[in-house]
């Protein structure tokens, strides 16, 4: 059968092909007719949104050009910008090209310098025509490696027209693209720019618009010049609120791949470290542009491998990097490759991936693996204890795999190879790169180092020749003001330093982590839309209970359903319950009670606040992550006073009060819950809202997404840390409820609950959002559970 698939594929290929020498068809249906046979079995996200990239500074420029050199070669598309004779332009194209009508592609792409020199090697260099000139933004001086001139300085001439290019690009698709920001944080372009250009953009695009990067630094092992230490400290606090996904990578790390995988002891240069760039940012984006036989594009990297909205920071590694002339002698298989991803010199940043553990994780393999290979590959990979995950995420990677095989540019000294894999990991080892940094600069701010002082005057004289110190107003976080703390170097990084060392915290504590000043603050900077309110704040109007579609029949009632948990009255108290939550993680004070007092000040605009419940009544505050499920997770003191009464209208007949239960310690204020235990979230609902709207946000250490729904029940999800085994068993025995879920669609409310939840989560969410596969996993899982009970 095999023999006969092959013979039928070529002559069929061979019978398209004299079609169109015939000219009996077109050049794009013999690509459909090609594809739809070669993709027989494949999935394609068309409906995905294309990309944006943005290039900015030296580096984001010169990666950029080694980029558009690959994808060209991969999409089939000339230097001219035509694609090649006789070879129609390959893949889904539209993910990164635009088209003219004349059959001219032109990359979704900006490039922005403030020093013109990289972008006139653009201008008149050999793919010139491919792109259009108002794609090419420079200015006339560079930054001076100084992360305030790049932030202020260009405002007032570059800016503007960067921001309405965009908005030219953005319009030519239906839905706003993705930005994916490629540059480096040492520059004062790089970084300050970048952040300008982002906080722009976010303003022009509100929270429509998703941003991921490819940030590149010299590492921390690297020579790291003061300046640039600085700079990229100053780059990651002030960009933190505007990007929802970062990969970085280090150029020492990529040297040290270079001399290990390339051979080029002392000979590499920016040159290969692009090319390789090129290949990672190919391999990351292949399932947008190509169609794999397992799907893994970046919504699915997105919402795989945060688990946390502000666990943004993933690994990223490909292998094998093989030089052109070791062409054969390279690990060819999928258990070599995969292995070979996960050691030290196989890295793109300075990560040790032995030193933590992976949080959660994507492999995408490219070319001729089989399904079988990888599943062997991963099972090798566990089997000699070379991964290792945290205890409260789900132990293995989502892969994808996409039988396009890497590409390499020809001459550029690096093979293209039948097979290759790029791990996209949460790793607890990214706390060293931050702590490094973090570190350095707060013995840098601790010395008095004069060298600040003359950072600060560089910073003033280039505002001076370029137009002053302006604040834009627009700026929103406390250290955007930079206008206002112009000369405030070291103030500012101080809080960038804090924020780092609050990150490498969460990271290396490999615990879940709690919330940050990001999420809180995100409303201001225009993220989540709304900080959420505990669904028990919004208890008012109770609303008509669906009827019982066999509860009873099916599973007995839980008897901790509703009234009151007994609780210690200490954990109640919220200052008691801040501090100790603050002693406990031993986080940084930005993830503790200050945010949480800043949310509950009475001036606070959250929805439902007049309406909330003093904190204490209902919230899971008091507990602390742990890495252990089940009650164990739960000491005495972790357990909360919750007042029930507010929802006693709606307790179910029959249900015992939670004092007769000693099992309900533990258990979130759940008034009327049920839920179940999935990989990462719990599930429960509750039947007294009386609005229709969906919020998504952080409180007190736990992502929660909320859909309320007037005509039916709301639900909410909570981390699957805080569930305990009681709260499973309620999760069972009010199953049915969940089932009402389902009959959404039949209220009137919505007419199709995935698609309803599919647009509420565009809608409010501004990034990826991971939250959103673990909605769609459960309301799957009950569906077919609804299914098999009749
Ligand atoms: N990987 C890579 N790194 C580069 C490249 N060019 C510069 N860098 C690194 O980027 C950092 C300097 O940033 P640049 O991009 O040159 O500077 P800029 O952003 O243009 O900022 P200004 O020069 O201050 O205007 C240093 O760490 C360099 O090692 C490149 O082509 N590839």
């Amino acid at each position: 059968s095999a023999i006969l698939y092959q013979g039928l594929r070529s002559s069929s290929a061979l019978l398209i092909d004299s079609a169109v020498r015939r000219n009996s068809i077109s050049r794009p249906s013999l690509l459909e007719l090609t594809e739809d046979w070669n993709n027989k079995e494949m999935s394609f996200n068309e409906n995905a949104r294309p990309f944006l990239t943005l290039h900015v500074g030296q580096a984001g420029v010169q990666i950029g050009n080694a980029i558009w050199e690959l994808l060209c070669l991969e999409h089939n598309v000339q230097k001219s910008g035509l694609a090649k004779p006789d070879c129609p332009s390959n893949g889904f194209y539209d993910a990164m090209f635009l088209r003219n009508q004349n059959g001219h592609f032109m990359p979704r792409s900006i490039f922005l310098d403030t020093d013109p020199t990289c972008i006139d090697e653009i201008r008149v260099g050999p793919y010139r025509e491919l792109f259009s000139t108002r794609q090419l933004l420079s200015d006339s001086a560079d930054s001076g490696f100084n992360y305030m001139r790049g932030r202020r300085d260009f405002r007032r001439n570059l800016l503007p027209e960067a921001v309405e290019r965009f908005r030219w690009l953005s319009e030519k698709s239906d839905v706003t693209p993705t930005a994916f920001l490629v540059h480096s944080t040492g520059g004062g372009t790089g970084s300050g720019l970048s952040v300008s250009y982002l906080e722009e953009l976010r303003s022009e695009f509100d929270s429509r618009l998703q941003v991921l990067e490819l940030s590149v630094s010299s590492g921390n092992s690297g020579l790291q010049s003061t300046c640039e230490l600085v700079n990229s400290m100053l780059y990651s606090y002030e960009s933190k609120d505007y990007t929802s996904l970062s990969f970085s990578v280090t150029n020492s790390a990529m040297f040290n791949l270079c001399r290990s995988g390339l051979s080029l002891y002392g000979g590499a240069t920016f040159a290969h470290l692009n090319r390789m760039l090129a290949m990672c940012f190919s391999n990351l984006t292949v399932m947008e542009r190509f169609p794999g036989t397992m799907m893994c594009n970046i919504a699915n990297i997105c919402s795989n491998v945060l688990p946390f909205k502000q666990l943004k920071h993933p690994i990223v590694a490909c292998a094998p990097f093989t030089a052109a002339s070791a062409v054969g002698k390279e690990r060819s298989s999928a258990i070599g490759i995969t292995s070979a991803l996960m050691e030290p010199d196989g890295q793109l940043a300075d990560v040790d991936l032995r030193q933590g553990k992976h949080m959660a994780g994507a492999l995408i393999y490219r070319g001729a693996a089989k399904t079988a290979d990888i599943e062997q590959a991963l099972l090798s990979l566990r089997e000699r204890g070379r991964v290792q995950f945290v205890d409260w995420a789900p132990s293995s990677f989502k892969t994808g795999l996409s039988e396009l095989p890497p590409l390499a540019v020809p001459d550029s000294g690096i093979a293209g190879l039948p097979l290759s894999v790029t791990l996209v990991s949460n790793h607890s080892a990214v706390a060293s790169l931050f702590r490094g940094q973090s570190t350095a600069v707060r013995k840098l701010v601790e010395a008095g180092s004069c060298f600040l002082r003359s950072y600060e005057t560089s910073a003033a004289n280039g505002s001076e020749a370029g137009g002053g110190f302006e604040d834009s107003g627009s700026s929103q976080s406390a250290g955007h003001n930079v206008g206002g703390r112009g000369g405030n170097i070291v103030g500012l990084l101080k809080e960038a330093s804090d924020h780092l060392e609050g990150l490498a915290q969460v990271y290396s504590s490999e615990l879940p982590p709690t919330p940050t000043g990001q999420q809180a603050n995100s409303e201001d900077s225009g993220g989540p839309k709304r900080i959420v309110a505990s669904p028990m704040s919004r208890a008012t109007a109770a609303k008509p209970r669906r009827a019982s579609l066999g509860r009873e029949a099916l599973f007995p009632i839980g008897p901790s359903r509703s009234g009151r948990v007994q609780a210690d009255e200490e954990s109640a108290t919220p200052g008691k319950v801040a501090s100790q939550q603050s002693t406990g993680s031993g986080t940084d004070e930005r993830f503790g009670p200050s945010q949480m007092q800043e949310l509950d000040s009475p001036g606070e605009e959250a929805v439902g606040s007049s309406e909330m419940k003093p904190e204490s009544q209902y919230s899971p505050v008091a507990m602390q992550p742990s890495q252990e499920y089940g009650a164990t997770a739960f000491s005495e003191k972790e357990t909360l006073t919750i007042e029930r009464s507010d929802v006693s209208d709606n307790m179910p007949e029959g249900a015992a009060s939670p004092q007769d239960s000693a099992v309900t310690q533990g258990q979130p204020n759940h008034a009327n819950s049920w839920g179940a235990k999935s990989s990462r979230f719990f599930l429960y609902s509750d039947s007294s809202s009386s609005q229709d709207d969906m919020l998504v946000g952080t409180r007190d250490g736990y992502s929660y997404l909320t859909y309320h729904s007037s005509a039916t029940h709301s639900f909410s999800f909570l981390p699957a840390n805080v569930v305990n085994s009681q709260v499973e068993s309620d999760a069972k025995s009010e199953l049915d409820e969940a089932l009402d879920y389902e009959s959404v669609g039949s209220s009137g409310a919505a007419t199709d609950s995935a698609t309803d939840l599919d647009e509420i989560i565009r809608d409010c969410v501004p990034g990826p959002m991971p939250v959103l596969t673990s909605v769609k996993r459960m309301v799957q899982k009950y569906n077919e559970m609804f299914a098999k009970e009749g």
